[in-house]
């Protein structure tokens, strides 16, 4: 059975100046599938997760998504091709103005002809299957949690039912127990929502718990891809390092650290 990719990057080079972060890089992410990036500080994970939702422009190379390039696009055909993926950014990247369901009606004021009682129950959907309590749709991103605004973000990432959702360090500054059940999220949105997951994350456990396959940067590339199985036999220096240091071995399963 073939596997179906809805993103395809090719060749892609990302230069800033003369600074060139990414060289020949290419990576495909599968329908279905929680993919892991991984990568050591300012490999370039966050300008690849903007350079596919078309926040940054590449200095060369391709990125498809579902088969389009973003680039080849105007109007509203490109507007479609961004209505099909949902960014959940580091901080959450909220409007301080906006409460948490007014910032989650802010994507669905572009759908033509939703009314406003509709917009407004709508948001409080998406903020119901973030995981928030139904008194934080009136909150303001300042009176939440870390962990809170984060579930805003991703209740605004799921307003349009994307099939992508892009995550950035989704559960970084978070306690070990919020960041576990931020990963059982992600998981059960998956299943239910059937969506495709494309996942910065530098959080060992997280890996261990939603991803089925981990691409690691390195070298202005994607050096490897593959299940956390391949990964633990893969003989690079930095790879090796990051999959089987100490914070590893912590982070393992126990029926993993056997044997
Ligand atoms: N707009 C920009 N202009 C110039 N340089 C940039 C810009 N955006 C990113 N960079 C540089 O690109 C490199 C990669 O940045 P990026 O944020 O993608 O790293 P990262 O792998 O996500 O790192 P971290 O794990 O620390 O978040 C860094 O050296 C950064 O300074």
């Amino acid at each position: 059975m073939s596997v179906e990719n809805v993103i395809e990057v090719r060749g892609l080079q990302t230069r800033f100046g003369s600074h060139v972060v990414h060289d020949g890089l290419d990576l495909d992410v599968r329908r279905g599938e929680i993919l892991g990036v991984v990568g050591g500080s300012g490999t370039g994970k966050s300008v690849l997760l903007r350079s596919i939702v078309g926040l940054n422009r590449p200095s060369a190379g391709s990125i498809r998504v579902f088969g389009m390039d973003l680039d080849e696009l105007t109007g509203e055909a490109r507007e479609a091709l961004e209505q099909r993926w949902g960014v959940m950014f580091q901080d959450g990247a909220l409007f301080s103005a906006l409460n948490v369901r007014e910032n989650v009606e802010v994507p669905l004021r572009a759908v033509p002809g939703l009314g406003d009682d509709r917009r407004r129950a709508l948001a409080e959907l998406k903020v119901a299957m973030a995981g928030l309590p139904r008194l934080a749709n009136d909150k303001f991103p300042s009176d939440l949690s870390g962990g809170m605004r984060k579930r805003a973000g991703l209740a605004r990432a799921l307003a349009l039912d994307p099939e992508i959702v892009f995550l950035d360090e989704p559960t970084a500054g978070l306690d070990p127990i919020g960041a576990s059940a931020f990963d059982r999220l992600i998981v059960a949105l998956r299943d239910t929502l059937n969506l495709s997951v494309f996942m910065v994350t530098h959080d060992l456990d997280t890996l261990h718990a939603c991803c089925d396959r981990i691409a690691v940067l390195a070298e202005k590339r994607v050096l490897t891809t593959g299940t956390m199985a391949e990964m633990l036999k893969i003989d690079h220096p930095w790879v090796h390092e990051y999959f089987h240091g100490p914070r590893a071995r912590a982070a393992q399963p126990l029926d993993e650290g056997k044997g």
